[in-house]
């Protein structure tokens, strides 16, 4: 008999859900907005695995609903700050994600808000559209230069060194700051201190955690140069919105680039950062290309299917069991 798989979405780009209902029942969550717990864990009794996005909550009430056929939580995304990791830990539930197949397309749309906020593309844009160009006259649309700048890293794994090779070829001075990364020659490694003192561009790469939650708050954003930008693709709540919304609004920090928000989606009750002039905001599209978010879901089915074939996950998140104990 096949087992059982719970996915949140019906609809998911690329063959992987095909692939995966070969192997194995798929009960998908049929609706079209974002499920919540309790549309999950009436479909959840006795799945063997979870095939979960980024942003759906799955929690030990979720696992326990599954009860003990739950073997595998298999998200599609790189982040994994919607998991309760220790409930899956408590009840020997695998845990993956999908490194490696996003950081390309991640570091792309990093340097898109990177060139958006410095340059002002948008608001110049807007003022376009608006019939607002009527002259050309030098001061007008004037951001700040990207070439020469020097970019801080906060995170340097797979997607802040692919940030990290494109700043090379942008002839930029690249910096980073990550306690867990090794050092190379794309970048020079260096304390906080000293990053958000030195760099034009900030740059987040770190996963949401308890230790990176709040990481660029008020103090932060005060030992940037007031001309830096802050760009993140990481996770909303690593930086404190209120505190760079104020930085900005005050002309103590130029600009900030964001694809990720405290509140998301964001529907029609827009966070204040969306109107703001000086900072570009995206509805959290940093992996999204055909290829990737299909490489995305087809990591995540290869991990399903491996742990009930009882072989190891080939992406597990780091510090969790790659096999069903
Ligand atoms: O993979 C992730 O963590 C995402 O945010 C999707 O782009």
């Amino acid at each position: 008999m096949k087992k059982r798989v719970l996915a949140t979405r019906e609809n998911l780009p690329g063959l992987g859900l095909a692939r995966l209902s070969e192997a194995a029942e798929v009960v998908a969550w049929p609706g079209d907005g974002k499920p919540g717990l309790s549309d999950l864990a009436a479909l959840a009794p006795g799945v063997s695995g979870v095939l979960a996005l980024g942003n759906d909550p799955v929690d030990g009430a979720l696992m326990d609903a599954a009860g003990p056929s739950l073997r595998v939580v298999a998200l599609a995304s790189m982040g994994f700050d919607n998991v309760d990791r220790a409930a899956a830990a408590e009840r020997g539930i695998v845990v993956t994600h999908t490194p490696g197949v996003l950081a390309e397309t991640t570091a792309d749309l990093t340097f898109a808000l990177i060139l958006a906020a410095r340059r002002r593309i948008g608001a110049a844009g807007a003022s376009l559209a608006e019939g607002s160009w009527g002259l050309f006259r030098m001061h007008d649309y004037l951001g700040l230069d990207i070439h020469g700048a020097t970019l801080g890293l906060i995170g340097y794994g797979q997607i802040g060194r692919a940030v990290a090779r494109r700043a090379r070829g942008f002839g930029m001075r690249v910096l980073h700051h990550d306690p867990y990364a090794p050092d190379d020659d794309l970048s020079a490694s260096v304390g906080l201190a000293t990053l958000l003192a030195e760099s034009d561009i900030v740059s987040l790469h770190v996963p949401l955690t308890e230790e990176t939650r709040h990481l660029v708050s008020v103090r932060e954003l005060a030992a940037m140069k007031p001309t830096a930008t802050l760009v993140s693709t990481s996770r909303g709540g690593v930086v404190d919105e209120e505190a760079l919304l104020a930085a900005v609004r005050e002309g103590r920090l130029h600009s900030a680039g964001l694809d990720v928000f405290e509140r998301e989606p964001m529907g029609k009750e827009l966070s204040p950062l969306v109107a703001e002039p000086h900072i570009v905001t995206l509805p959290h599209i940093g992996s999204a290309t055909e290829n990737t978010r299909a490489a995305m879901v087809d990591l995540a089915v290869g991990n399903i299917l491996d742990v009930l074939a009882e072989r190891p996950a080939r992406t597990p998140l780091p510090g969790t069991p790659a096999a069903h104990v």
